[in-house]
């Protein structure tokens, strides 16, 4: 493809993308590569310099953009060279016509805007969060030995954390194919970290999903004990069995739970556990560095309903805890509503039984009862972490 192609064909894809976001369809990532599954003709290099362009209009735009060419034009401003391809010729994009208005440059829509700085994020702390993310591992020390830890890494804050080079090709190594190392954001691997899960213990991962954390939580345990991984979604928890055998976590049961009946499906765990990690479902207004287009699709009505249902969930999870026992609650959102405010509404309806016990971990700082990691601040994706204890 020429470079004035490549440009056009950007365009085109960011049209879908606009057109997804609005009607709930499918993310950037995926149409990307739906795009060039029809058309072979496009080599590795046309594929990178298009999936570049691309989250890099997506970055650009805070409200969704009208159109796929305005959001291009965006980026053409600052970028003479990219104008200049607007030329016209063969499968390139159209001249820019004299005023022709090209999409608002901003961080997220306005009234995303307006909640973040209310949670105090703003200036440098906002547009980090539309910095590209780093890739990050965690070495799994239940297969330590099987292979070395990939050549390259910096080491992070998290206690068996490097950070690569973007591009670095992870999944090609040894490492990852033995299970030695998974890759998992250092924020993530902190937020595990605070849940302080021990051999031996009984530990719930109430919202697993594909079981990112509930790993990280059996290596903490060195394998031993019960780590029972429960969600009410059945694609996401159906990834776990297979990661836990190539982790070497045979110790991990799962439990499909059906919405509303969490309390009652976990009726055998009523008092019984250690530790309850609640990683659970949010915003992610921390994670915008992965998933840029995520702040074109949420809406204050689905921002409510995530608050409500994390409240409920706080509720079940605090069942489950034994006299004693901790109960960890983590957003990967910056938004106080799904962070230090919900978490002070767990601590006042729960009564005196309950106390908090902010984690001492190497990154974040205090907010409200517990604390917030930034990609600002920390080069993490953003997370709320609290823990409670039942006294
Ligand atoms: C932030 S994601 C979890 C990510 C996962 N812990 C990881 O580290 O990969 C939140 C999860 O909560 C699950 N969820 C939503 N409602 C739930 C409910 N009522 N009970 C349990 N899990 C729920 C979602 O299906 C989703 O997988």
């Amino acid at each position: 493809m020429t470079p004035a192609a490549r440009v056009q064909a950007a365009i085109e894809i960011l049209d879908l993308v606009i057109a997804a976001a609005r009607n709930n369809g499918a993310p950037a990532d995926r149409i990307v590569s739906d795009w060039f599954k029809s058309r072979r003709f496009a080599g590795s290099g046309d594929r990178r310099a298009v999936r570049d362009l691309v989250f890099r209009a997506i970055r650009s735009c805070g409200e969704v953009p009208m159109t796929g060419r305005a959001a291009m034009l965006l980026l053409a401003q600052d970028d003479a060279t990219l104008s200049g391809l607007f030329d016209g010729s063969r499968h390139a994009p159209e001249p820019i016509r004299p005023d022709e208005p090209a999409a608002e440059r901003g961080i997220a829509p306005a009234w995303l805007v307006d909640a973040l700085e209310r949670s105090g994020i703003e200036g440098t702390e906002a547009s980090a969060l539309l910095d590209r993310a780093p890739l990050d591992i965690r070495v799994n020390t239940l297969r330590s030995g099987s292979a070395e830890v990939p050549p390259g890494g910096e080491r992070t804050a998290a206690p068996n954390g490097w950070r690569y080079p973007h591009g670095t090709a992870i999944e090609a190594t040894p490492a990852w194919t033995t299970g030695t190392i998974e890759v998992q954001d250092t924020g993530s691997q902190l937020a595990c970290e605070a849940v302080a899960a021990r051999a031996g213990e009984s530990v719930i991962d109430l919202c697993a999903g594909g079981g990112g954390k509930t790993l990280a939580l059996a290596a903490a345990m060195d394998g031993s004990g019960r780590l029972l991984a429960t969600d009410t979604d059945r694609t996401r928890l159906s990834r776990l069995p297979p990661r836990a055998e190539r982790a070497g976590a045979g110790m991990i049961e799962t439990r499909l739970l059906d919405p509303n009946r969490e309390a009652e499906q976990l009726s055998d765990w009523q008092g019984q556990a250690d530790a309850v990690l609640v990683d659970a479902p949010c915003s992610g207004t921390g994670t915008w560095r992965r998933n840029p287009e995520a702040r074109w699709r949420l809406t204050p009505a689905q921002l409510q309903r995530y608050v409500t249902v994390q409240a409920r969930l706080l509720d079940v999870a605090a069942g489950l805890v034994r006299p004693g026992g901790r109960l960890v609650y983590v957003t990967c959102s910056l938004l106080d509503d799904e962070g230090a405010t919900q978490a002070q509404a767990f601590l006042d309806r729960a009564g005196s039984g309950w106390t908090a016990e902010p984690p001492v971990l190497p990154a974040g700082r205090p907010r409200g009862p517990g604390l917030r990691l930034t990609p600002a601040h920390d080069g993490t994706d953003g997370f709320f972490i609290a823990r409670f204890r039942l006294l």
